[in-house]
């Protein structure tokens, strides 16, 4: 092989490593009954969505039976959160083989409001993504920085701090999404720009080479979560290193049908 087909196959190489399937979680969070699950779950249902992208639903962990039942096998359902062991006296918890058990597949872990309303600490957090990936269920780690952290100019050391736990705890990441959800952009209408969101996933991406491996750079996928709609959502996607989105309060909408096709 010619020195320059070598270097034209290497390069082709790089670019398939860096194909990253788009997925797009919705987060339902404590809203819903059945009325209001069945009516978002038959709209899912009619739309043609964007069939390069993976769509995964996250329910309250009471509806996760009814919501599997209503949902075609093409988008996956989540919990919402699961405890760190499988079964015993936890009243009022939920394991990940309860929720596996009810028809998910993914579980969401380490949200802002788990970590700030409910005391997680990052030590948990990690210790609940293990216990999740070890019975089976994939899992959208999330991570992300306060008004407070932004404004000291931490959110890189927070960010990091958050994942450098996480990284003690998951061995395999092949089965994990990460969410960076800058905490001030949650829930309040102030996104952060394609450019604050690109610049925090490169440097996550930076640190994964750097401390676990190249080919887990290459290849987890980062979401970004936070006021995300369907006005601001091509953008947002069309950063090299923004894999998908982890969506609230939209995802209730019938604009999470354009928020999974923004890369449409
Ligand atoms: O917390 C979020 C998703 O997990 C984001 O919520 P909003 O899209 O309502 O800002």
């Amino acid at each position: 092989m010619k020195l320059s087909q070598f270097l034209s196959f290497s390069g082709n190489c790089k670019i398939l490593k860096m194909v990253r399937k788009f997925c797009v979680g919705g987060n339902w969070k404590m809203n819903g009954d059945k009325a209001a699950i069945a009516e978002i779950c038959k709209s899912l249902s009619g739309a043609a969505l964007d069939s390069n992208t993976e769509v995964v639903v996250g329910c309250p962990a009471l509806y996760v039976i009814y919501a599997r039942g209503l949902l075609p096998n093409t988008i996956s359902v989540a919990g919402q959160n699961a405890y760190k062991v499988a079964k015993g006296a936890f009243t009022g918890e939920v394991s990940p083989a309860m929720l596996k058990d009810a028809g998910a597949d993914w579980v969401i872990l380490g949200h802002s409001e788990r970590r700030q309303i409910f005391k997680e600490s990052d030590e948990l957090i990690g210790e609940k993504c293990a216990h999740a990936l070890a019975e089976g269920l994939k899992v959208i780690a999330c991570i992300g920085e306060t008004l407070e952290e932004r404004e000291a100019g931490k959110t890189e050391e927070v960010v990091f701090r958050q994942t450098g736990v996480l990284s003690k705890h998951i061995k395999d990441w092949s089965n994990v999404v990460l969410a960076y959800e800058p905490v001030w952009a949650i829930g309040t209408g102030k996104t952060a720009t394609p450019q604050q969101a690109q610049e925090v996933h490169a440097a996550l991406r930076q640190w994964l080479t750097k401390n676990i491996s190249q080919a887990v750079s290459d290849s987890l996928r980062i979401q970004y979560g936070g006021s995300v709609t369907a006005a601001n959502c091509r953008e947002l996607a069309s950063q090299p290193d923004i894999d998908g989105f982890l969506v609230g309060g939209a995802s209730l909408k019938p604009e999470f049908i354009d928020i999974v096709n923004a890369k449409k």
